[in-house]
């Protein structure tokens, strides 16, 4: 069963993805970053690589899309906060981009 990760497990998980422009929304447990592109077809070509590793691994971001910016909210509803595969999925979309 996924847990919200530990003090230890946010710095060690978490740590990389501030120094990428994440942030954590501390009161709701959320991590959320905005990722601006070129355009729109930019935008909807990253949404729709991360939608293929958010269903394959059956984690979902919260998102919207404006023109050329993404923003994301990356939060595991099943427990009601932040745990590893929300790192995980942060990782993969910085990943897409690099
Ligand atoms: C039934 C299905 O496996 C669950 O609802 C999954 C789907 N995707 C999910 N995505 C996120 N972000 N959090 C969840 O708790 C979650 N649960």
């Amino acid at each position: 069963m996924t847990e919200k990760l530990s003090e230890s497990g946010r710095e060690t998980l978490l740590a990389p993805l501030y120094a990428t422009g994440w942030e954590l929304d501390a009161e709701k447990d959320v991590l959320k970053k905005t990722f601006k592109f070129e355009d729109f077809t930019e935008a909807f070509a990253f949404m729709t690589r991360a939608a293929l590793w958010a269903e394959k691994w059956d984690h979902h971001p919260d998102w919207s899309n404006g023109y050329n910016k993404v923003t994301v909210k990356l939060t595991t509803h099943d427990v009601g906060g932040v745990t590893a595969l929300d790192a995980k999925l942060a990782r993969k979309m910085d990943q897409i981009l690099a």
